[in-house]
This record gives structure tokens, C-alpha cells and sequence, in this order.
């Protein structure tokens, strides 16, 4: 179930630049050409004691001894535990356990979710915040879809609205490419703020190997920018850990 658990700096969205501890879960039932995760349910998960140390021990319960774990690395700039995957929401059972013993213990707790299942956060009030991410359909490869676009993003926008009802700081995010079409995403940008006061992340791709597509120009950031600022708080957040090389 788990794959790994580390602290660092939180590389992406809203509260970029900030200490958060992850705990990543192992699979994902989608799967965006550009992701930057294995999507497998094999490994011994592993456990980073020292920030950037790159020193890693592989502990074969620690689901068992997650919480225990965690107090280990906690540090006192620390702003929030992290839930991510793959996709953290086909656990969504255990999490609902974990997330509400870190808050008893006096943690924050964020997830980092594709928003494929909002029933799974319907009453969910143990999340202090959450990123939504907002599928594109260039974000599939057509031979290997495992849902249709339209009904993922009517999932998204509905994960969206429960966290919102529910209290949760709920932000949405958006992976970019250079192809990627300004209207889609003024689109989104407006469906957003039918449903609240919702900050809109605009992520460029960030190369992985093997893949050729190109990140989005300065000058098409500064369109998308305008025209979701016409409906949204809107923010660029390029993934700032890759750049650093940190987890
Ligand atoms: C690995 S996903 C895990 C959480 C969840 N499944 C999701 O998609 O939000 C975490 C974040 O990494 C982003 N991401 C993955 N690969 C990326 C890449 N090559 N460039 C930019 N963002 C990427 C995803 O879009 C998502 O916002
Ligand atoms: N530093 C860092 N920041 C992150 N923000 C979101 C991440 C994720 O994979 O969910 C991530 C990650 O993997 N590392
Ligand atoms: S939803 Fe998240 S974890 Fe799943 S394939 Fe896409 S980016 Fe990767
Ligand atoms: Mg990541």
C-alpha cells in the first residue's frame, strides 16, 4: 500500500515552498503520459530518516507503524503531512484512519489527489487542505484510456465541491503543455469558481524521459494566466523540487 515516506519541501501548488512530510501510495488507476511515479503495486516501502540524505530504509510494516514513523521525522517547520500516490483515494479507508490520528496528535493533513472519486471525500472532514488535480485530455494516451474525459472532469469538479462544503482549504491544479488549448482551461478556470472562492495552479510538464512534449512558452503562461485571472486567483507553479533534486 505504501511506497514511500520522506520530508521536504513541498514542490508544487499553493503552499510551494513549504515543509510537508509525503506519504506516498502505491497505485493509481489512471495514467497521464507525464507521470512522474512508478504505477505498481511491487516494493518493500521505504522511509528517508534524514532529509536529503538520501540514506533509505525499507520497512515492511511500516503501515503498521505509520504514525510512530512519522513522529520520527517531524521538524519544527513543518506545515502538513502530505496523502499522494500514485492515487492516494483508493485507500481512501485507511487514510480517513491515519488523517484523523495525526490531527488528534496536532498535525495538519493535505491531499494530493486526481479527484477520480468524490464519494470517497463526501464527509470527509479530516483533511485541513487539499489539490485537486484537473485532467486535460491530452493527458491520455487514446489507445490506453480508462475513462472518458468529460466524466473524469465532472468527478474532479464534484471532488472539488465536497472537500469545499466540508471545510477543507481546496485548491485545483493544472498540468500544461505547449499544445495544451487557452480556452480549456479559461473553462476550467470559470467552472472553478462557480463552486467557491478556489485557487487555480498552473503547472508546466516538466520533461521526463522518453517523452516528447514540449512545456508551454512564456508567452502562452502569460495568456492562460490573463484569462483565468479574469475568474480565479490564479498562480505558476512549476515543480520547483525537481530543479533541486529532492524527492
Ligand atoms: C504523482 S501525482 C500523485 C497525486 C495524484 N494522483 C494527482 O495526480 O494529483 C502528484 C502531482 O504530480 C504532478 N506531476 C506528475 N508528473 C508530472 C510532470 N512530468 N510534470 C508536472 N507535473 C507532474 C501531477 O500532475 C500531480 O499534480
Ligand atoms: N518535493 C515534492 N513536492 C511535491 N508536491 C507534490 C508531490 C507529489 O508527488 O504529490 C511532491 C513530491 O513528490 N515532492
Ligand atoms: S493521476 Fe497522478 S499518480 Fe495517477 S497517473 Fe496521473 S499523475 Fe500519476
Ligand atoms: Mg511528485
Amino acid at each position: 500500500m505504501i511506497r514511500e515516506v520522506f520530508s521536504s519541501i513541498m514542490g508544487e501548488g499553493k503552499y510551494i515552498g513549504k515543509r510537508f512530510i509525503f506519504i506516498r501510495f502505491k497505485k493509481c488507476p489512471l495514467n497521464c503520459i507525464y507521470c512522474d511515479e512508478p504505477n505498481t503495486s511491487k516494493g518493500v516501502p521505504q522511509f528517508e530518516y534524514i532529509s536529503g540524505s538520501g540514506i533509505i530504509e525499507e520497512i515492511p510494516d511500516l503501515a503498521e507503524k505509520l504514525v510512530e514513523n512519522i513522529e520520527k521525522i517531524k521538524t519544527p517547520d513543518l506545515f502538513a503531512v502530505s496523502f499522494t500516490g500514485g492515487e492516494p483515494l483508493v485507500y481512501s479507508k485507511y487514510i480517513q484512519k491515519y488523517a484523523k490520528e495525526l490531527r488528534e496528535k496536532g498535525y495538519k493533513t493535505f491531499l494530493e489527489s486526481n479527484g477520480m472519486f468524490p464519494e470517497a471525500v463526501k464527509d470527509a472532514d479530516y483533511y485541513d487542505y487539499a489539490s485537486i488535480d484537473i485532467k486535460l485530455p491530452e493527458h491520455f494516451d487514446k489507445t490506453n484510456k480508462v475513462i472518458e474525459w468529460e466524466e473524469l472532469y465532472n468527478k474532479e469538479l464534484e471532488t472539488i465541491a465536497n472537500l469545499y462544503k466540508n471545510g477543507t482549504e481546496v485548491y485545483a491544479k493544472v498540468v500544461i503543455f505547449e499544445d495544451t488549448s487557452n480556452e480549456l482551461i479559461e473553462k476550467i478556470a470559470r467552472d472553478i469558481s462557480k463552486i467557491g472562492n478556489i485557487t487555480l495552479c498552473i503547472q508546466p510538464i516538466t520533461p521526463i524521459e522518453g517523452l516528447n512534449i514540449k512545456p508551454p512558452a512564456q508567452k502562452k503562461i502569460f495568456e492562460i494566466m490573463e484569462l483565468c485571472g479574469k475568474y480565479v486567483d490564479v498562480m505558476f507553479t512549476p515543480q520547483i523540487h525537481k530543479w533541486m533534486n529532492m524527492l
